[in-house]
């Protein structure tokens, strides 16, 4: 087997209520590889990206798929969820307002089993890199921040990044979510996922492909659950013009 080849999806199709959503799906993602998936609303980028996580099943009722998602050559639906999640780290919007219902000290214990003002100088560090380190100064501002209504997006997003990497995760997708960092987060976070690219794969999903045509070297164009293109975004610039 290819070792740098760590998803495989052969010939997916996904359909809730018998309708088909997704359309005879193949792809594949490489190690050191950033891929966009790019496609307007309802253009199936969420079932697909959720797919590598096999969480669509979780989630609805009356879905039926076919064809195959493989992680490192084993199918995704029996790998151990636990296992399949911590190392694949699936995250999109809806996390950005779920973590409301919890302050910062629960989420640090549920997630790293460590109070806030435990933190490493390593995780300190990674904090630093995703602009959040000044919630994490003094004890004073970590009282201030333990309610997550007083943070950002864009903070909570960078927070979300670092509690996925703490789990070392082999691939990283972002459902969307990057979509909701304003310009300034845009360039830091952009920065910080090249530099942890080696070794992973990205995986970012997205309405707005100028935000990330920069750094990512494979696009699939999606559009009504269909690959409409697959390759580099060049070649796809060439062919749709935005
Ligand atoms: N639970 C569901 N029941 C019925 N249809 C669904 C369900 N979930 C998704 N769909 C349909 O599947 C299609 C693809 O949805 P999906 O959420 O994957 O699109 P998307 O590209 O992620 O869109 P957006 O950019 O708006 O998030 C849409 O037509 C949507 O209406």
């Amino acid at each position: 087997m290819d070792k740098n080849k760590i998803i495989e999806i052969k010939d997916l199709s996904v359909y809730i209520n018998n309708l088909k959503l997704l359309k005879n799906i193949n792809l594949e993602i490489s190690k050191n590889e950033i891929l966009l998936i790019y496609g307007p609303r309802n253009a199936g980028k969420s079932l697909l990206a959720r797919s590598m996580v096999a969480l669509n099943e979780e989630l609805f009722k009356g879905i039926q798929t076919t064809g195959q998602v493989l992680f490192l050559g084993e199918d995704v639906n029996s790998i151990e969820k636990r296992y399949l999640r911590s190392t694949i780290a699936y995250s999109e919007p809806t996390f950005v307002d779920n973590i409301n219902f919890l302050t910062l000290s629960e989420v640090f214990n549920l997630a790293l089993r460590i109070k806030p003002s435990d933190i490493s100088q390593e995780q300190y560090m990674l904090l630093e890199k995703l602009n959040i380190a000044h919630i994490f100064s003094n004890h004073s501002s970590l009282k201030s921040y333990e309610n997550f209504e007083n943070w950002t997006i864009g903070d909570k997003i960078s927070f979300i990044i670092f509690l996925s990497l703490a789990r070392n995760p082999q691939v990283f997708i972002f459902d969307s979510i990057l979509d909701h960092l304003d310009d300034f987060m845009h360039k830091d976070i952009k920065d910080f996922l090249f530099d942890i690219k080696e070794d992973r794969s990205l995986i970012i999903s997205t309405r707005n492909l100028s935000l990330f045509s920069d750094i990512a070297e494979k696009i699939v164009f999606l559009d009504k659950g269909e690959i409409i293109y697959k390759g580099s975004i060049e070649g796809f610039l060439l062919n749709f013009p935005l």
